[in-house]
């Protein structure tokens, strides 16, 4: 991989610790792992590490807490699940810095593999504390990231301690480069990107570049209801960001000025709660109930993203089109995926799809081995393919 080193020049790690980023933030549901790809994907590294005789000490983020420690946000559960899928011990330590931290690695043999605890359990972490940073570096020798998918961000464990330890890409990061640049560096036209999912405020600004770079913008599940909204439409109840109402007005007009055509849900299926089997009926987007929420887009939508899709020559998707997790919002997200699978299959479509919730929809629809791509990634993906820097690359290029 040219710019940066990988694990081929790490040279002799034999009794060395070495504290690999990793993204661990899996989907959960009911305290249980519901998708292990991401676990899956980091398993060629950690058996490549300790293989070679390291400490392998894994550092990862769970969800965004926002006040400290919580049960709610430990690795603790995700440890477990790391252990059954790499079919080897995981250790857990209840802290990523400090004396937990350390008597945990002290105790380590070569070989071994140690989990520390939630780095989002401190602000240092987002902030990229220089503090913060020397305390997780106090625990290795050397740093790898295998975290692509945690690359967008300038965080102390993706990018602080590349500058404080020799630091080297995992082979789960080298992989997603090679792939991305292979199936999207220089893409068959038209491009159609489908958006979804429930991140509106930290993916919605992406969207501004990301009209400039495809031809068309297909846009579903909760990320949907603020254009809906910003465009006078009443989403009821529905996960909507009001106050970016003018910043979904202005990437209408961006793509507008790009060529690039926005497409909206025309129907939804509403509920009034978010629970599996909740009474639902779909209605047209422009009349939702006052007390519903839009879970899912409709089929007369779904039509008109298969349609897209078949004018796509390359399809890029993050984001499912409805809360897929719960029947029967799962249906739109599974139709549309099926559809690009074959096409994928029928040799007419190149489709790259990723991230945490957005490869789960794809297994739980049966076809992730059908797309072309499958990234562990969905906003570092849609980063990259704005031709935006990732912070957690870039340093490892240094
Ligand atoms: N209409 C909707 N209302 C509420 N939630 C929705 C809706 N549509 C989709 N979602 C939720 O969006 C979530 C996934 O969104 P998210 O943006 O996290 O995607 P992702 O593929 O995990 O990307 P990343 O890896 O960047 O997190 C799912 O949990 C799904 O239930
Ligand atoms: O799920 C993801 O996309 C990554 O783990 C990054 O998570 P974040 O959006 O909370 O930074």
């Amino acid at each position: 991989m040219a710019g940066f080193k990988t694990l081929d020049d790490i040279g002799n790690i034999d009794g060395k610790r070495v504290l690999v980023r990793v993204d661990l933030n899996v989907p959960v549901a009911g305290g249980k792992v519901t998708d292990a790809t991401r676990i899956e994907r980091i398993a060629p590294t950690i058996a490549e590490l300790s293989g070679k005789g390291a400490k392998v000490i894994l550092l990862a983020h769970f969800g965004r807490p926002k006040d400290g420690p919580s049960p709610e946000f430990s690795l603790e559960p995700i440890a477990k699940a790391t252990a059954e899928v790499l079919g080897r011990p995981v250790g857990f330590a209840a802290d990523c810095i400090g004396d937990a931290a350390a008597s945990a690695v002290a105790a380590m043999n070569n070989g071994d593999v140690l989990l520390l605890e939630n780095t989002r359990f401190y602000k240092g972490e987002e902030k990229n504390d220089p503090d913060f940073t020397e305390k997780l570096a106090a625990n290795g020798d050397i740093f790898v990231n295998d975290a692509f998918s945690a690359a967008h961000r300038a965080h102390s464990s993706t990018e602080g301690l590349a500058h404080l330890l020799p630091a080297f890409a995992g082979r789960t990061m080298q992989a997603e480069l090679d792939a991305l640049e292979k199936g999207l560096g220089n893409p068959a036209r038209p491009v159609v990107a489908i958006v979804g999912g429930a991140k509106v405020s930290s993916k919605i600004d992406l969207l501004m570049n990301l009209v400039k770079k495809v031809d068309a913008l297909v846009i579903g599940g909760g990320m949907a209801n603020t254009f809906l909204a910003a465009r006078g439409t009443d989403v009821g109840k529905s996960l909507c960001e009001h106050d970016l109402a003018n910043t979904a007005k202005q990437i209408m007009i961006e793509a507008a000025e790009a060529g690039c055509a926005v497409i909206l849900p025309i129907d939804g299926v509403v509920a009034r709660e978010f629970k599996a089997g909740a009474a639902s009926e779909t209605v047209a987007i422009s009349e939702v109930p006052a007390d519903t929420m839009i879970l899912d887009v409709g089929e007369k939508t779904v039509k008109t993203v298969a349609d897209w899709i078949d004018r796509g020559a390359t399809l890029v998707w993050n984001g499912p089109l409805g809360a897929f997790e719960i029947e029967p919002f799962d249906r739109a997200t599974v139709a549309a995926a099926k559809h690009a699978a074959a096409r994928t299959k029928a040799g007419k479509l190149i489709s790259v799809a990723g991230g945490g919730d957005t490869v789960a929809a794809l297994n739980h629809a049966g076809v992730a081995d059908d797309f072309t791509y499958v990234s562990t990634a969905g906003g570092a993906f849609l980063e990259w393919m704005e031709g935006k820097p990732l912070p957690g690359v870039d340093v490892l290029k240094r």
